[in-house]
C-alpha cells in the first residue's frame, strides 16, 4: 500500500517546532501549514494525517481548530508540551479529536513512524467509507441519479439491480415512498440492453382519470372533443426503451385491462384508431401500497399483478439501513454545495446524531429535502439539528435492543448531567459517581461537544 506523505500541521509556536517540522520534511513529508484565513482556517482536504503542536496554543485557536479538524477526514496527532495532560481543556481536545499523541521530546523518526501508521489507517478508513455506488444510473448534466449506499442491504439491492437488468422481463419494484424506487428503475434501465434508448416514467396516480387512456396509448385526430391532432401515447413514445409505471396501484380497473392487453400482445391501439401498433417496451412498475392486499380486495387485477410481478426488487426503508445516513448526507451536501453559503463546511456531530436518531418516515427523499433546506437556512459553519428541523427527542419509535437502550439511557443521563453542571467535568463526574476520565471517555463515545464558551473543568 503506498502511503501519501502529505500532512497538515498547526502549531502554537512555530519557532519551537521548526526543527521537528524540518526533520519530517527531510524524511519526505510534505508539511502544509493550515493558514488562518479571514473567516477561520482555510479548509483543503488533501492530506490524510495532521499534526497539532499544542505548545502555545491559545484557547480561542483551539476552538477554531476543533471546527476545522471535524471537517477533515484525516487522523490528527497531537504533540504535547510537558504539562498538557494536566490541563482539562487539552485533555478534552486530545481525547475527543485526536487519534494519538506524543510528548514534544519525541524524535523525528518516532513521529515519522507514527504519522506513517496513521496515514495508512486513514487511507484504509477512507477506502472503506467510499460510497459503494450503483454506477450512475443515467448520465445527466446534474449527475442527479446516483445510488449511494454501503450497507449489506444496499449492496444486495445493487446486486439484484444488476441481475434483473440483463433480462427483458417486467420488474416489480416495491418500497415505501421516497426510498428510491424510481432511481432503482433508472439503474435497471441503464444497465439493460435498452440503455441507449429512452427511459420514460409515468406516475399513474398523477394522471387525470379521463385522460389516462389517451396519455398511455395516444389518440387519433378527432377521437374525442378536443383531440385536434394525433397524439403519440407514453407507451409508444418509449418504443425501444423502458417504461416505468410508478404508483401502479392507482391505475383504475378499466385501464388495468388495457395495460394487461398491451403486456400480453406488445401492441397498442390509439384511442379512436383502428390500427394495432407493435411497441417494444420493457415495463418496470412500482408501488408503495400493498398490492397483494389490493388484489384480495378486488382493487387490482390479479392477472395484471402476476404479469408485472415476474421479477421483484424491494427497496429498503431508510430506517433499515441507518448506517448509510452519514454517507448519504455527505453526498447530498456535495450535490447541493452550489446553493450553500461559503462559510458552511458540513454537519455537526449533534446533527449526525439527530439524523441517526430520527425515524425518517419520508425516507431518503425526506433526508435530501431536510439537508437541502438546512444548507440554505443554517447560520453557522456546521449544520445543527435545529437547521434540519430535528430534535434529539425525535427518537425512533422502534424497539431497541437492550444494548441500544442502555447506550441511549447513558447518553441521555450524560447530556442532562453535563447541562445541569454547565459542562463542568468535575461536578458532572461527582453527580454521576464516576471518574473524570470516564466522563471524558463517555463524551468521546457519544460524540458530544462541549460548548466552547465553557472553560470549566
Ligand atoms: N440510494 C440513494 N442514493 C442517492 N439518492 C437517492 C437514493 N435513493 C433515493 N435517492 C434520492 O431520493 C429522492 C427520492 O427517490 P425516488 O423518487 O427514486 O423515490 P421513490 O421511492 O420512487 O418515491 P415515491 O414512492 O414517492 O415515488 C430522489 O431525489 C433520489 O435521487
Amino acid at each position: 500500500m503506498s502511503i501519501s506523505r502529505c500532512c497538515w500541521f498547526v502549531t502554537g509556536t512555530v519557532n519551537k517546532n521548526r526543527g521537528l517540522i524540518s526533520d519530517l520534511e527531510l524524511r519526505g513529508w510534505e508539511m502544509n501549514q493550515l493558514q488562518l484565513a479571514d473567516n477561520g482556517y482555510r479548509v483543503v482536504s488533501k492530506c490524510s494525517v495532521g499534526v497539532i503542536f499544542l505548545e502555545g496554543m491559545t484557547p480561542s485557536r483551539l476552538d477554531q481548530l476543533e471546527a476545522v479538524m471535524l471537517q477533515h477526514h484525516c487522523l490528527w496527532l497531537a504533540v504535547l508540551p510537558n504539562d498538557a495532560l494536566e490541563d482539562a481543556r487539552h485533555l478534552s481536545f486530545i481525547t475527543t479529536l485526536c487519534h494519538g499523541f506524543v510528548e514534544s521530546s519525541v524524535e523525528g523518526h518516532q513521529l515519522d513512524w507514527l504519522m506513517q501508521r496513521s496515514a495508512a489507517l486513514a487511507q484504509l478508513q477512507q477506502q472503506k467509507q467510499q460510497p459503494r455506488r450503483c454506477e450512475p444510473a443515467m448520465s445527466t448534466d446534474t449527475g442527479e441519479y446516483e445510488m449511494v449506499g454501503t450497507t449489506p442491504i444496499m449492496r444486495t439491492l445493487f446486486q439484484t439491480i444488476r441481475k434483473v437488468a440483463v433480462v427483458d422481463a417486467p420488474v416489480f419494484i416495491s418500497g415505501e415512498s421516497g426510498t428510491g424506487k424510481e432511481l432503482t428503475a433508472l439503474a435497471i434501465h441503464e444497465r439493460s440492453s435498452r440503455a441507449s434508448r429512452t427511459f420514460h416514467a409515468i406516475n399513474c396516480g398523477a394522471l387525470p382519470e379521463q385522460l389516462i387512456q389517451s396519455e398511455l396509448f395516444g389518440h387519433e385526430k378527432g377521437a374525442f372533443t378536443g383531440a385536434v391532432q394525433r397524439k403519440v401515447g407514453r407507451i409508444e413514445a418509449a418504443d425501444g426503451g423502458t417504461l416505468f409505471l410508478d404508483e401502479i396501484g392507482d391505475l383504475p380497473l378499466d385501464q388495468q385491462v388495457n395495460l394487461l392487453r398491451f403486456l400480453e400482445t406488445q401492441r397498442i391501439q390509439r384511442v379512436g384508431g383502428l390500427k394495432e401498433i407493435a411497441v417494444d417496451v420493457r415495463i418496470l412498475a412500482a408501488t408503495n401500497v400493498d398490492l397483494e392486499k389490493a388484489v384480495k380486495e378486488g382493487r387490482f387485477r390479479e392477472d395484471l399483478y402476476h404479469r408485472l410481478n415476474v421479477l421483484q426488487v424491494t427497496v429498503p426503508a431508510l430506517r433499515e439501513h441507518p448506517e448509510d445516513i452519514e454517507i448519504l448526507a455527505s453526498y447530498f451536501f456535495e450535490r447541493f454545495s452550489s446553493e450553500k453559503p461559503g462559510r458552511l463546511k458540513g454537519f455537526s456531530r449533534e446533527a449526525f446524531q439527530a439524523m441517526r436518531d430520527y425515524r425518517w418516515p419520508g425516507n431518503i427523499r425526506e433526508l435530501l429535502n431536510r439537508i437541502r433546506r438546512a444548507m440554505v437556512m443554517s447560520d453557522s459553519c456546521l449544520i445543527q439539528p435545529a437547521d434540519l428541523g430535528l430534535k434529539c427527542s425525535e427518537r425512533p419509535a422502534i424497539s431497541h435492543s437492550l444494548c441500544q437502550a442502555r447506550n441511549q439511557a447513558e447518553r441521555e443521563a450524560l447530556i442532562s448531567a453535563l447541562q445541569r453542571n454547565r459542562y463542568k467535568i468535575h461536578p458532572t463526574a461527582r453527580e454521576l459517581s464516576v471518574s473524570r476520565v470516564t466522563i471524558y471517555r463517555l463524551i468521546e463515545k457519544h460524540g458530544l461537544h462541549r460548548p466552547t464558551n465553557e472553560t470549566a473543568t
